[in-house]
């Protein structure tokens, strides 16, 4: 077994980590870790997530000095569940111990010169491992997962958004000098565990935010490699996420020809299912599974993707990219094989 330490494991992905990991068949849990001075450090993980009880008992540990070390020196892997300044500042510690880093957070997803200024309010200072992580998109990006040290899981809208695109980019059906355009909905364990008044229930109906500035624009353009606008909505409900994405193709593309393009990028690949009819929130929250089904109008394509935010968006696309990089069936302890 893979000894396996979840870091921000009190967290809404780092408990769904907590939980993969227990039930896979090559990983054991070697520690859940907060932060040295968190209100839950020495609280048992079922009593934060009573889902888990009799499951997950072991307590959730502060990350001081002795448990950096005892990761050190016990764990085979590291999951950072954490905010993407903490990622930031953690992981080039366990990866200059040699230790594998999976990241779920965005620092360490784009290079480029002042992006991280600009899209995140911190100036990056480890331009090395941004440089040298693999984009975690596990469908994608086998071969760069496998061999790389640091693996930067994508975010929740962008997975949604890059398995809807990525066939029809890869096969040139996009038409030239075009953005898709993706209008996105997400639950709300999408923004995190930590209070806040936006996220309270009473606040909570559904409307748009982070219009023309969202962090996930540039992360999708950029895995894309073309623009697209992007428009992420909250909605009212826990989790999950619906991106209804509108593509202007290149004349003369078939429904034929689209049909191969995502049978060929997504067949024998079990977590993305091209569906018969619209994906729903419903049919993937609470699963791994990514579902897409699209509809084409003379130039114009419509796709839908569906995703839970905090597995295929999250914790088990890490699960994923655990797999490809350990040699493990791509799918194990996530989907019956
Ligand atoms: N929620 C989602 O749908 C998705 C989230 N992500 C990304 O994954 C990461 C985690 O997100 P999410 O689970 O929602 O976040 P949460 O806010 O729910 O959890 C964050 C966790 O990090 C812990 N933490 C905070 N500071 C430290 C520290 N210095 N050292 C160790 N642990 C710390 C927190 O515990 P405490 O504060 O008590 O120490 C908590 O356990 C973020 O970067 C997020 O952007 C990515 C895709 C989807
Ligand atoms: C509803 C909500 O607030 N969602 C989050 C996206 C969470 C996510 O994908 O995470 P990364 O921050 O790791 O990219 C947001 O829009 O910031």
């Amino acid at each position: 077994m893979l000894k396996a330490a979840v870091i921000g494991a009190s967290g809404y992905t780092g408990a769904e980590l907590a939980g993969l990991i227990q039930a896979h068949p090559h990983l054991s849990l070697a520690g859940l870790y907060v932060s040295e001075s968190s209100q839950d450090a020495h609280k048992p993980f079922s009593s934060l997530y009573p889902r888990w009880r009799g499951v997950i008992e072991q307590p959730i540990l502060p990350l001081d000095d002795e448990a950096l070390s005892r990761i050190h020196t016990e764990a085979d892997i590291v999951l950072l569940a954490t905010t993407h300044e903490v990622s930031h500042d953690l992981a080039a510690g366990f990866l200059e111990k040699g230790l594998p880093v999976f990241d779920l957070s965005g620092a360490f997803r784009v290079p480029g010169e002042g992006f991280y200024e600009k899209f995140y309010g911190f100036s990056h200072q480890y331009g090395d491992w941004l440089g040298k992580a693999a984009y975690g998109l596990a469908e994608w990006n086998q071969e760069a997962i496998k061999a790389a040290q640091l693996i930067a899981v994508p975010g929740c809208y962008p997975t949604a958004s890059l398995t809807a695109l990525k066939p029809l980019q890869a096969a040139g059906f996009i038409a030239d000098n075009t953005k898709p355009i993706i209008s996105a909905v997400s639950g709300v364990t999408g923004a995190g565990r930590k209070a806040s008044l936006a996220t309270s229930f009473c606040e909570v109906s559904f409307k748009p935010y982070g219009v023309l500035s969202h962090r996930h624009q540039p992360e999708i353009s950029h895995h894309l490699d073309n623009g697209v606008v992007f428009q992420p909505h909250l909605g009212n409900f826990a989790r999950g996420i619906l991106a209804t994405i509108y593509v202007e193709l290149k004349e003369g593309v078939t429904d034929e020809q689209i049909s191969n393009a995502y049978h060929q990028a997504y067949d024998g690949q079990k977590i993305v299912r091209i569906t018969d009819q619209w994906p729903e929130i419903n049919d993937v929250a609470g699963t791994p599974f990514c579902d897409l089904h699209w509809a084409r109008e003379g130039n114009l394509l419509i796709v839908v993707s569906a995703i839970d935010n905090l597995l295929k968006g999250a914790a088990s696309q890490a699960i994923q990219c655990i797999n490809i990089h350990q040699g493990f069936s791509p799918v194990a302890g996530l989907v019956q094989e």
